[in-house]
């Protein structure tokens, strides 16, 4: 049986420079697949998912993602909304290489030899994606993965998100988006103002 997830933010303060974005926010969920993050432009949802992921420290209050198994090591992969952070060797395969990823799941139909500068964004968003779903990371992170997609690869994408869900009892999504589409597939969304 599937160990739920648990998110905790307690009293959660985070500023960039002089801008405050959260002060004292708090926030917990218990969630089996897939937890959204959604709110108005600007609202902090990137900021808040670099907090849960760890790429930035709050100034107080804290952060913490657990398993009620404790065995289960969590281990986590971010996908940056500009999908060519996610390829900091500059090339698609070296970065596979490097994160261990045979091959990805979904038939891209791409050249996987290029430079990333020779990639649109949207087809980097995909490859972005699909390295995730291929990793054995359990925690997924994702920060507007339907973003620069056409709705074709939008209900690719999300298939592809679901299908993982229903595949692996180990895999957990946190997402911002402001598509509404994997709204009634969501065990809690987060509204942030
Ligand atoms: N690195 C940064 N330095 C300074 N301010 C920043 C930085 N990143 C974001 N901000 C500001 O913090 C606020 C929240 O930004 P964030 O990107 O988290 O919002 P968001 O909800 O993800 O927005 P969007 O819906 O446009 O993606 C915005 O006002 C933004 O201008």
């Amino acid at each position: 049986m599937k160990s739920p997830l648990f998110l905790f933010l307690n009293n959660l303060t985070f500023s960039y420079k002089n801008k405050r974005i959260f002060s004292n926010f708090n926030f917990q969920a218990e969630f089996d697949n897939i937890l959204l993050v959604k709110g108005d432009v600007g609202s902090g949802k990137s900021t808040l998912l670099k907090l849960i992921y760890g790429y930035y420290q709050p100034e107080s209050g804290k952060v913490s993602l657990s398993c009620e198994n404790n065995k289960t090591i969590l281990k986590k992969y971010f996908i940056h909304s500009n999908s060519s952070f996610n390829f900091v060797t500059g090339f698609i395969k070296d970065e596979m290489n490097l994160l261990g990823v045979v091959d990805v799941q979904m038939n891209l139909d791409l050249d996987l030899s290029k430079h990333i500068s020779e990639y649109s964004g949207g087809e980097l968003k995909k490859i972005a994606v699909n390295m995730a779903l291929a990793l054995d990371s359990n925690v997924i992170i994702m920060d507007e993965p339907f973003e620069m997609l056409d709705d074709n690869e939008v209900i690719k994408v999300k298939d592809a998100i679901l299908d993982a869900v229903s595949k692996y009892s180990d895999k957990f999504f946190i997402i911002a988006t402001h598509e509404d589409l994997l709204d009634e597939y969501a065990d809690e969304i987060l509204y942030l103002k």
